[in-house]
């Protein structure tokens, strides 16, 4: 399967909502941040951008069904009218802003194509379906990392397409990455872009059509204890647990904390060593729009991601992943020794 189209599609909707992300944040006013019933935060930068993803995805692929991570429900009430319109003005402006090299009219980007505000909350609500095991859907977190944003640092937009329960293309957009680990203060702002069986690539967020501009990721399939941490979560993860596991491996290098998806991203460039994540909420089953964009990027990148027990993850199984727990992304050698070390500390009962 080449996947072409769904790729440059993906590939130019995520940059839009970049696009959007990036504008919120050098605008972010008082009041545009509302709090969800787990009394986790959204912003106007998560609707605008699951509206612009959605309206492009519905205009190029009309028939396939999307998980979205948000919906309109608080939207849609009184109390919330000021929000309402800024993200409606925040999507016409991003979706009628003129062509970017590499796009297509067809693709549902043009001056023409301003909406209404029920068309914005319809086109968000596109994102309500429940998943399953078979046929095409899209998986879609508008802004993963919704607390890294709000402080400035890391996020990522994400979206991968699941076929018949199995992810064949992953893009995540992180605008606040640096193009180059090596020049943390240099140019930032990348797109990863992995297809089944074609490889990972990162490209420049400015210039993500561009194939010449195109950086190849492998993971390296050896490391060593002293070049070797694990990228962990800034808020969800036992921090004991993984303190305990790099004990276990010798490692010495401190942990890299990070919010997003960004943590996968980094580890496909090579960074870090793991990416490990053992929810501090046993009870908490992981969404798979936090994971299925970046899992097939650790895979074409030459990696393994499993569960805590050594298992695929499945995202065949609605909005959850509802039979594992625990993440554990690394290259090949490093994985097989991460989850040695994670069954051992399970068994210590930490
Ligand atoms: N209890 C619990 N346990 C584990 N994970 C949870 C939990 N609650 C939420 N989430 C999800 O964590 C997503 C953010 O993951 P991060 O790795 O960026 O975490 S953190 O921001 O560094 O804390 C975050 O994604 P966004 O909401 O898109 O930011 C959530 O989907
Ligand atoms: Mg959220
Ligand atoms: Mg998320
Ligand atoms: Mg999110």
């Amino acid at each position: 399967m080449s996947l072409l189209t769904e790729k440059q599609i993906a590939i130019a909707a995520v940059r839009r909502a970049c696009a959007l992300t990036s504008l919120v944040f050098n605008q972010l006013r008082q009041n545009e941040t509302l709090t969800k019933d787990d009394e986790s935060p959204v912003t106007v930068g998560d609707f605008g951008s699951q509206a612009v993803i959605n309206t492009v995805l519905r205009h190029a692929f009309p028939d396939d069904p999307i998980v979205g991570e948000e919906d309109s429900a608080e939207l849609r009430s009184d109390s919330t009218e000021a929000v309402r319109h800024r993200i409606v003005e925040l999507v016409n402006r991003i979706l009628t802003a003129p062509l970017q090299p590499g796009e297509n009219e067809q693709w549902g980007f043009g001056p023409e194509r301003g909406l209404s505000t029920d068309e914005v909350m319809d086109m968000i609500d596109r994102g309500n379906y429940n998943g399953g095991s078979t046929g095409r859907l899209w998986t879609l977190d508008p802004i993963d990392g919704t607390k890294g944003f709000l402080r400035g640092g890391q996020y990522a937009v994400c979206l991968a397409l699941i076929i018949d329960s199995v992810v064949h293309l992953g893009v995540v957009g992180c605008p606040n990455l640096p193009l180059s680990a090596s020049n943390p203060s240099g140019p930032r702002g990348c797109i990863f872009v992995a297809v089944k069986d074609q490889g990972a690539f990162q490209f420049s967020l400015d210039d993500p059509f561009n194939p010449e501009t195109a950086v190849p990721l492998h993971l390296p399939a050896m490391s060593t204890p002293e070049n070797s941490c694990i990228l962990q979560s800034v808020g969800h993860t036992r921090l004991t647990v993984n303190d305990r596991v790099a004990q276990l491996l010798g490692w010495t290098m401190p942990p890299i904390s990070m919010d997003s998806q960004a943590k996968y991203c980094s580890l496909s460039r090579g960074e870090g060593g793991v990416y490990l994540r053992l929810a501090g909420d046993l009870g908490y089953r992981e969404k798979i729009w936090d994971h299925a964009p970046s899992a097939i990027l650790i895979e074409e990148a030459g990696g393994v991601i499993t569960d805590a027990d050594g298992e695929p993850l499945n995202f065949g199984l609605g909005r959850s992943l509802e039979n594992n727990y625990g993440i554990i992304a690394a290259g090949k050698d490093v994985h097989s020794r991460v989850l040695k070390a994670v069954k051992q500390v399970r068994a210590e009962g930490k």
